[in-house]
């Protein structure tokens, strides 16, 4: 299951990607927002950052107007590696060598048919290990 969530900057293109998951019977879960409203989108990054650390799902996906702060946010919770994508060759380098486990997207940077590839891609690649796992570990267990 992925989990979905946006603040109102990204309600629009979180519709085009729940349509492709119904197209395609991909098993979501959609933490709001539902109609578009205002929002401050650090409170929908920390749920879906909170959900995928807890264990409800691996991955999830977020929305916002550059996919950036959404980010920035969710990548303050420890465990939770989220990579602002805008096109897919680094939407699939962010699965292989990062691990990524949150994908961000920017409704007012990409359209609906980028956005769409790089969901397909984000989602079907898979993480290398190997080299890489020590460079996450050297994040992971960093200190200040
Ligand atoms: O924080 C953002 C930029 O990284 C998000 O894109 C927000 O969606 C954006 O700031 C919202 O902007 P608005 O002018 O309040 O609609």
């Amino acid at each position: 299951m992925i989990i979905l969530g946006s603040d109102h900057a990204g309600f629009s293109l979180k519709l085009v990607i729940i349509d492709f998951f119904e197209r395609n019977n991909i098993d979501y879960m959609d933490i709001g927002t539902y109609e578009g409203e205002r929002g401050d989108y650090p409170n929908y990054a920390f749920k879906v950052a909170e959900m995928i650390v807890r264990g409800d799902a691996e991955r999830g996906i977020l929305f916002c107007g550059t996919g950036i702060g959404m980010a920035i946010a969710a990548n303050k919770i420890r465990g939770i590696r989220c990579a602002v994508c805008s096109e897919p060759y680094s939407a699939l380098l962010s699965r292989q060598h990062n691990n990524s486990n949150i994908l961000s997207l920017g409704a007012r940077v990409v359209g609906s048919e980028l956005a769409i590839m790089i969901v397909k891609i984000w989602l079907e690649g898979e993480y290398e290990h190997g080299r890489h796992q020590n460079r996450l570990d050297i994040v992971e267990n960093y200190k200040k």
